[in-house]
C-alpha cells in the first residue's frame, strides 16, 4: 500500500481545484461563509468537521449540486461551482455518494457499464441491437470495467448482483463505478461510513492505491477524523461553516481550535491522539486510528 504523501505519478492533465470565497445560504442559515482551499493535483484532500459543519454542503457545491451564493471553484478552466451535476462527468470529475445508488437486482459488470455510459459512441440504442460499433465498443469497455473491478477486488464477484453483496463490496462498486467515467477528479462523500474496522481498512487501501495507480486527485468529506488522519496529504476543517484549519494531517490535529471544535461537538478526536499524531509527523502511515 502506497503511504499518504508517498512520491507519485500525476496525471498530466489534473488541474489543480481552487475553491475561493464560497458562500451557501439556506435561508437565514449560513451553511458556508467564505471558504477557500486548494486541492494539489494527485493528492488526497480530506474535508472534516463536526456535525453541521458545512462538509456535504461543500460536497454538493463541488458535484454542482448547490450553486454558491458568492465565490467560485475552478477546476483548470472549468467553473465547478457553475456545472449542472449532470455535464461534470464529461470534464473528469466523478462522484461516489454516502448512500449507495446502484441497481440491486444488476451485476457489479452491468452498474459498472453504466458509469462508462457517456463514453460509448454507440450509443444504447445501437448497443441494444447489438450493431457492429457497438459490438466492438462493447468488447474494449468490458475489457475495462473488468480492470478497475479487479483493481477494487471486485474481480471474482463481476456476475454477482449487486443487491446480494456486503455493505463493504456495495461501497466498493459505488467506487469502482465512478473510476469506470475515468475521472481525472473523483469526490466521495464519508466513503467508510457504517463500515466495520476491516471494510474501513480496505476502502483505505483502495483509495490511496486509486491516488497511486490513477495519479488523480481525491477529495473526500468525512466525518471520522481517525480515518483522515492516515490517508489525506491535506486535511480542510470546517465548523459552523467557516474554515478553522487547513494543513496536513498532523498540523490540524494538533490545531487548537480543531480540538475545541471536536471537542465541543461530543466527537470522536482525543487530545492524546493529537499529540501523539503531532509527534509522529504528517507522512507516517502509524497515525491513531488506522491500520499501517
Ligand atoms: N437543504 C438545506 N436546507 C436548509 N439548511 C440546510 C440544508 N442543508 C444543510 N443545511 C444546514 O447547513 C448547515 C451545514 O450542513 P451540512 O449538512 O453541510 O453539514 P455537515 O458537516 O455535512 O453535517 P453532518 O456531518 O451532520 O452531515 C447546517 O446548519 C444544516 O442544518
Amino acid at each position: 500500500m502506497s503511504a499518504p504523501g508517498a512520491a507519485i505519478d500525476v496525471r498530466s492533465d489534473v488541474p489543480p481545484v481552487q475553491v475561493e470565497d464560497v458562500t451557501v445560504r439556506f435561508g437565514a442559515i449560513t451553511a458556508l461563509s467564505g471558504v477557500s482551499f486548494t486541492v494539489e493535483p494527485g493528492t488526497i484532500h480530506a474535508i472534516i468537521g463536526p456535525n453541521g459543519a458545512g462538509k456535504s454542503t461543500m460536497f454538493n457545491v463541488l458535484s454542482g449540486v448547490y450553486k454558491a451564493a458568492e465565490g467560485q471553484v475552478r477546476f483548470g478552466e472549468h467553473r465547478l461551482d457553475r456545472m449542472r451535476p449532470y455535464k461534470i462527468a464529461g470534464i473528469g470529475v466523478a462522484r461516489a455518494f454516502q448512500n449507495i445508488a446502484l441497481s440491486a437486482g444488476q451485476s457489479v459488470a452491468e452498474n459498472l457499464m453504466l458509469g462508462r455510459h457517456h463514453l460509448t459512441k454507440a450509443g444504447f440504442i445501437a448497443a441494444g441491437l447489438r450493431l457492429p460499433l457497438a459490438t466492438r465498443e462493447g468488447k474494449l469497455h468490458g475489457a475495462r470495467v473488468a480492470e478497475i473491478a479487479d483493481f477494487l477486488e471486485l474481480g471474482e464477484k463481476l456476475h454477482t448482483p449487486v443487491g446480494v453483496l456486503s455493505y463493504g463490496d456495495q461501497k466498493r462498486v459505488e467506487v469502482a463505478r465512478a473510476l469506470c467515467t475515468e475521472p481525472r477528479l473523483l469526490l466521495l462523500d464519508e466513503p467508510v461510513a457504517g463500515m466495520n474496522a476491516e471494510e474501513t481498512h480496505r476502502m483505505a487501501e483502495a483509495i490511496l492505491e486509486i491516488r497511486a495507480g490513477l495519479g488523480i486527485s481525491v477529495i473526500l468529506v468525512e466525518h471520522d477524523m481517525g480515518m483522515v488522519m492516515s490517508l489525506a496529504d491535506r486535511v480542510t476543517v470546517l465548523d459552523f461553516g467557516r474554515r478553522i484549519a487547513d494543513g496536513t494531517p498532523a498540523e490540524v490535529q494538533r490545531d487548537p481550535e480543531v480540538i475545541r471544535a471536536y471537542l465541543g461537538s461530543g466527537d470522536e478526536i482525543d487530545p492524546s491522539e493529537a499529540a501523539e499524531a503531532a509527534a509522529a509527523g504528517a507522512s507516517s502511515s502509524e497515525t491513531p486510528g488506522m491500520p499501517s
